[in-house]
């Protein structure tokens, strides 16, 4: 036995306390605890400037510093040591020299990413995430006695994930549109830059576009770009807001709809559809749609999920979509997608895999409409 190393069963006891550091951050976001911490504090400030308990509070601090939220100086130290406490300071909000618990403040990534005020903040979404994994725990048992529930009717009222249209236009406000704002949209530039179509590209369709931040960025990258965002109509609601506050009106418009059961147009250039085919009820039916709307030498780029063949990237990619899997929605397997849109008579089909979207890995399939 070598004492250094790692037990084997280490993997599945980390899986077991994953849950107490979730609850920390959570509780981090919504006390306001990461906020206050833009600025560097000791536990016992923090605790009554949060009227929180100021022993609790100095183990949660210590948690979120473990998990590489927080970093911490002068730990251990005590008042006469506070001008030996380093970079991070003294104790801004009057709680004194750096205490024993040490002077915390935020990782870069954290203030970045997890307080509410920041540009890109993603709290809301990161809070969403946590509540919508907690509640499919709830339920997966019986998913898997009684079998994964029956996929929702596209005509009905009920078009989102676990409920209806209006969610989709409340998560279009919140935290797709953070998602979009930090990663999706970013990510959508930087595919688009390594495609020589888009410099020519006139004519964009944003499909399943939710509160359309992509479209807007993309649009904001050309100038001659005009496009549409379609989506539910409650959806493109958000969206139409969003394009208004940035002044694109000219350029920009959007369609209310059911990709399923409406028309999305004809003659783009582009067509640009990221996390929308898990959910309609008919994927080629809605790849031979897409393709007749595209002009001759149009481009889609349809960014999805795949279930991975190999078991090591799957581990990252398969517990986060199970509950769409339970609920009946389509996840394909690696190069499926592709291949549906080989069959819809798509060519020059080309595939890469991206980390740079919300939640797991993504396929970016890049597929066109042939020029006759
Ligand atoms: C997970 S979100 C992705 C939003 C956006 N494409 C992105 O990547 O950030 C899925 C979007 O697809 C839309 N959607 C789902 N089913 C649809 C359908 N049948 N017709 C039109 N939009 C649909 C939802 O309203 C939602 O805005």
């Amino acid at each position: 036995m070598n004492l250094e190393q790692t037990h084997e069963l280490r993997r599945w006891w980390d899986l077991a306390v994953a849950p107490v550091q979730a609850e920390g951050l959570r509780l981090a976001i919504e006390l306001g605890v990461l906020d206050a911490l833009v600025e560097p504090a000791g536990a016992a400030a923090l605790a009554q400037r949060l009227q929180l308990h100021p022993v609790g509070t100095a183990h949660l601090l210590e948690l979120l510093w473990s998990m590489g939220v927080l970093e911490r100086q002068g730990h251990g130290r005590h008042d006469g040591d506070a001008d030996a406490a380093g970079p991070v300071g003294k104790d801004a909000q009057g709680g004194g020299a750096a205490d024993a618990d040490g002077i915390y403040r935020l990782d870069a990534g954290a203030r970045a990413y997890l307080t509410q005020g920041a540009e890109l903040s993603c709290a809301k979404a990161w809070l969403f995430r946590l509540r919508s994994m907690r509640g499919f725990v709830d339920s997966l048992g019986e998913h898997v006695r009684h079998g994964p529930g029956v996929p929702k009717p596209p005509l009905s009222a009920d078009h989102g994930p676990s409920g209806g249209a209006a969610q989709w236009a409340a998560a279009a406000r919140v935290q797709i549109a953070q998602e979009q704002r930090a990663v999706t949209a970013p990510a959508a530039v930087e595919v688009m830059r390594r495609l020589p179509e888009f410099q020519q590209a006139q004519r964009l369709l944003d499909l399943g576009g939710g509160p359309g931040l992509v479209a807007i960025a993309l649009a904001q990258q050309r100038s001659q770009l005009q496009g549409v965002v379609f989506d539910f109509p409650e959806t493109v609601a958000v969206a139409a807001e969003n394009i208004l506050a940035r002044g694109l009106g000219p350029r920009l418009s959007t369609r209310g709809g059911s990709l399923a059961t409406d028309d999305i147009g004809s003659d783009h250039d582009l067509v640009w559809c990221s996390s929308v085919l898990h959910f309609v009820p008919d994927i080629e039916a809605a790849l031979h749609k897409i393709l007749a709307a595209l002009r001759p030498g149009g481009v889609l780029v349809a960014v999805h999920a795949e279930l991975p063949r190999e078991q090591g990237e799957a581990c990252s990619v398969v517990p986060w979509y199970l509950p769409l899997r339970m609920l009946g929605r389509h996840v394909t397997h690696e190069g499926e997608l592709a291949a549906a849109m080989a069959r819809a008579g798509f060519v020059r089909i080309e595939q890469f895999a991206s980390g740079q979207f919300p939640m797991a890995v993504q396929q970016v399939v890049v597929a066109r409409r042939d020029v006759p």
